[in-house]
């Protein structure tokens, strides 16, 4: 086993010794949206081409205070998969975790996994897919579920129960307008990848659910392309399948740290023996939108449902997209400006005891049904320092929300993860095990 070599830089674009930072991804938007008034032909094409190139270069450290892939600028590409650990053996996984570990950052790097072109007579270790495209912003963020600790009859197979957290054992109980497929739920390890180029975030899974051949088997793994949500002020707002702004009122990578700690990592106390400071909890909805019946309402009732405005996203009391809601602002007709049915007002932390939440979620498409609908929709994802109080009890609130009606919630998910890889260690979730 090799020992990794870390990053001290927070990420950096190696071609051309180009640093670009968070605003790298705001560039891109830039240029490619015509904001920084490229004239149309040749000039334009050669600079998104350049874009292009430079957000391939950008890479991110696999160490560091937190795991990658969190507060990270959102990449518009997902592949997570969901892993059954098949081996009972602590040294085993041990291994896995330490091979998935230096795979990772590795791919991070824009390197390839192992040897690849010398040996004519083996299977080369890496897959192969991505060789040429750079790191792409590639992140990879493992996360542990409720069943490595302890499985469903009960057995503590790794030595490990006594540290879960009570928070992960409660997992997430059952909710309004829910159907989901068993076989899509939850699993024993969970691998988050992200990157800007669909090829680099596909080869990332490809080979790391090779090299857990024989010690962990693929449960489910899901898509997601366009990204519903903004983690830095640097980037836009991107749209959901509904057409509307998503991620607006977002945490956001700028937000003062005690905002950061208070909602989204993991604090001293709150874990046993403090194992997961630095870490978070990572929820998981697949949530299919019936779009056909949504496409059919008049813009008014859309808007009405959501609580914010279909073009700029701001919400309907007025103001800019980055304007607060004001819930207590009432129309000429005496009833609020934002009904209190709708989703912002229903999830919004001052309906919520003040509980916020990092929002990180995919629009996926996956094909049509017999009927010729669309089956769509939102790979819901959010991280928080704790999920009772900050992600579960604001699902449930949502049995009240006007936007529900068209929402079927498919999968779901809830993992603990690890804080990032620290100087001197060799493998994400070490804490857990020593
Ligand atoms: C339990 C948490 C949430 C689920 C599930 C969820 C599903 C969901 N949301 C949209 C569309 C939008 N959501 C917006 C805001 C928003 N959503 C949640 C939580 C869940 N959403 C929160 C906490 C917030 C922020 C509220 C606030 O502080 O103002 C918005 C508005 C724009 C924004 O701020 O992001 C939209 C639009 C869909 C389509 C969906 C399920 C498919
Ligand atoms: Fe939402």
């Amino acid at each position: 086993m090799q020992t990794l070599t870390g990053k001290a830089a927070a990420y950096k674009i190696s071609r051309r010794g180009m640093l670009l930072g968070t605003g790298a991804i705001a560039a891109l938007g830039a240029a490619l949206g015509g904001a920084g008034g490229f004239k149309a032909g040749h000039s334009y094409g050669v600079a998104k081409a350049q874009v292009e190139a430079d957000v391939m270069q950008i890479s991110y450290p696999i160490r560091g205070t937190n795991q990658p892939g969190i507060l990270t600028p959102q990449q518009q590409q997902m592949h997570t998969a969901a892993y059954t650990i098949t081996t009972d053996r602590k040294e085993s996984l041990i291994r896995l975790l330490k091979q998935w570990t230096l795979a990772a950052e590795r791919m991070m790097n824009g390197e390839l996994i192992g040897q690849y072109k010398t040996f004519r007579d083996v299977p080369p270790d890496d897959t192969g897919e991505a060789d040429g495209l750079g790191p792409a912003a590639l992140t990879v963020t493992f996360g542990f579920g409720k069943t490595l600790f302890v499985t469903e009859d009960g057995k503590d197979r790794f030595g490990i129960k006594h540290k879960m957290p009570k928070e992960l054992a409660e997992g997430i109980h059952r909710m309004a307008a829910e159907k989901l497929d068993p076989n899509h739920c939850d699993g024993d390890v969970v691998i988050q990848v992200c990157s800007e180029d669909p090829m680099v975030a596909l080869h990332a899974i490809h080979n790391l659910t090779r090299i857990g051949f024989g010690t962990a088997s693929l449960k489910w793994s899901q898509l997601g392309y366009g990204r519903t949500s903004s983690t830095s002020t640097a980037q836009k707002t991107p749209r959901n399948l509904f057409g509307f702004k998503d991620g607006t009122n977002n945490i956001k990578a700028q937000d003062p740290q005690s905002e950061l700690n208070q909602h989204l990592w993991i604090q001293p106390g709150d874990t046993p023996s403090d194992w997961a400071v630095g870490g978070s909890y990572l929820c998981v909805r697949k949530i299919k939108q019936f779009m056909e019946v949504w496409d059919e309402l008049v813009l008014s009732e859309q808007e009405a449902i959501i609580g914010r405005n279909k073009i700029t996203g701001a919400p309907l009391s007025g103001g800019d997209e980055f304007t607060q809601p004001d819930f207590e602002k009432k129309g000429e007709d005496g009833k609020p400006l934002i009904p209190e049915d709708s989703h912002v007002a229903v999830v919004h932390p001052s309906h919520n005891s003040g509980a916020r939440m990092l929002r990180r979620g995919y629009n996926y498409m996956e094909g049509n049904d017999k009927l010729g609908r669309l089956e769509g929709g939102l790979f819901f994802v959010a991280y928080v320092r704790n999920p009772q109080t900050n992600f579960v009890p604001v699902l449930a609130n949502m049995v009240g929300d006007a936007m529900t009606e068209y929402l079927q919630h498919v999968a779901s998910g809830l993992w603990i993860i690890p804080p990032g890889l620290k100087d001197g260690q060799d493998y994400v979730g070490q804490t857990l095990f020593e």
